[in-house]
């Protein structure tokens, strides 16, 4: 076990080294938003699969409307009409036209489409003469077979989340079901004696558990099944059942509290009842310090503090990339931008990197960050209506103006 506390950047490198994407799983295509494609797909077919017309109008011969124009239009016969959906035979030759709508095939013979605006009565159904107002150069208002997607491109990369662009794509495939990356399963424990349930009325000294529900919804918003145990209260027997009986199978098990070095810190020991070796404990980060990373065999564990503001951190920072790797997405750590700050932050008297709550916003096209007014890691508060960390370098102040770097979890809007 490491016994320095790492950089954050090691400590996420153990980690993530030590679990893999999950296997793969069919599922419907209705149900693929969010979730990763595990395979490469590539096209079995030309997109569109014909020539096909952009405009309601006439095929035609370009050559023969070469010297048209409003004063001596040129006079094609027509000689069919073709909807979407047919599939046209008779060839257009010169001097004709076939009077054609958007998405039906080009008939053999045209190599134009002219649209209703530009010939002389058009709009009007069962002519049997049109006079082409403009010339029309070959392939307008064509889509060429393939010239959206060729057969054997490669239309989406195993890792892409899927969303609705690429549901188009799949459909147009025929993809009934998607092979993507099966979602992690969570088993969250919250660890204290002094943790009622959030349906109960707390006694004096106690309080209800609110990290198992922050930390299941921050599991649910990264693509994994949260599965939370009840708060279970200090003891090394009963953590262990708990962890035991209810995080079998789980594809990471998280608990919280009970990290540090308190009397009742019992989870050093609940780790070696389980069989769990630590990896590592503590990190050179604030809040959440004291976080421990262990394997259960090939069960990742991972001991969040139990302060809430701590917690979300942790979870943020480990909890998250473990399951967007899980997950297949090939950039599992959060990516950092950078925002102009609106507030400032003193330089704080200790070494490690600073992570303050804060809200990120645009204003005028440009991210502007607000530090939360509560940044102390028992605080519940500030979690609401924040939706970015502004890291902060060991040691180093904030002032108003700054450029910060910002790692961003939610929805970014005005303000
Ligand atoms: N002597 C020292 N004491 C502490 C140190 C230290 O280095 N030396 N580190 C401090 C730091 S930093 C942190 S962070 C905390 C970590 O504490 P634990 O992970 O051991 O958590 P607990 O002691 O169990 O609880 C801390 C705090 O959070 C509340 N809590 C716990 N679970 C929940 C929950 N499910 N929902 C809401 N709130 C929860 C708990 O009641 C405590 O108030 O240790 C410092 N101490
Ligand atoms: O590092 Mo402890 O995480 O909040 O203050």
């Amino acid at each position: 076990m490491n016994t320095q506390p790492l950089t954050i950047e090691e400590a996420q490198r153990l980690v993530l080294e030590a679990v893999d994407p999950l296997p793969a799983e069919l599922i419907p295509l209705g149900d693929c938003t969010g979730r990763i494609l595990a395979e490469d797909l590539y096209a079995d077919a030309d997109l569109p699969a014909f020539d096909r017309s952009m405009m309601d109008g006439f095929a035609v011969r370009s050559a023969d409307t070469a010297a048209a124009c409003p004063d001596r239009p040129a006079y094609l016969t027509v000689i069919a009409e073709i909807a979407a959906g047919e599939d046209p035979v008779r060839p257009v030759g010169p001097g004709e036209a076939a009077r054609i709508m958007t998405g039906a095939p080009i008939p053999p013979g045209a190599d134009a489409v002219c649209r209703f605006e530009a010939t002389s009565d058009g709009f009007r159904k069962n002519v049997p003469r049109v006079g082409v107002l403009k010339p029309t150069s070959e392939g307008e208002n064509i889509a060429r077979r393939g010239e959206d997607i060729s057969r054997g491109g490669r239309v989406l990369t195993k890792g892409t989340r899927l969303g609705s662009g690429a549901a188009a794509v799949l459909a147009s495939f025929g993809r009934a079901e998607v092979s993507v990356y099966r979602r992690p399963s969570v088993a969250i424990f919250t660890a204290g004696s002094e943790l009622v349930e959030i349906t109960e009325q707390p006694g004096r000294g106690q309080i209800r558990s609110s990290n198992g529900w922050m930390l299941a919804a921050l599991v649910r918003e990264a693509g994994g099944l949260p599965r939370l145990a009840k708060p279970v209260p200090d003891g090394i027997d009963e953590l262990a059942a708990a962890v035991t009986s209810e995080g079998e199978g789980a594809d990471l098990l998280v608990t919280t509290g009970g990290v540090s070095v308190g009397d009742y810190d019992l989870i050093p020991a609940v780790y070696e009842r389980l069989g769990a070796r630590t990896v590592f404990w503590k990190t050179q980060i604030r809040p959440g310090s004291p976080v421990r990373f262990a394997l259960r065999g090939r069960q990742p564990v991972l001991g969040v503090s139990g302060n809430p503001a701590a917690a979300f951190v942790n979870a943020l920072l480990f909890v998250v990339p473990v399951l967007r790797k899980m997950a297949g997405l090939p950039d599992p750590l959060p990516p950092t931008v950078q925002a102009v700050s609106v507030s400032g932050f003193p330089k704080p008297p200790i070494k490690p990197v600073r992570y303050l709550q804060a809200h990120a916003y645009l204003q005028e096209g440009r991210l502007l960050v607000e530090l939360a007014c509560g940044q102390s890691a028992g605080m519940i508060g500030s979690l609401a209506g924040t939706n970015a960390l502004v890291r902060l370098p060991g040691g180093a102040s904030l002032r108003e103006g700054d450029l910060a770097d910002v790692l961003l979890y939610g929805e970014v809007r005005s303000k």
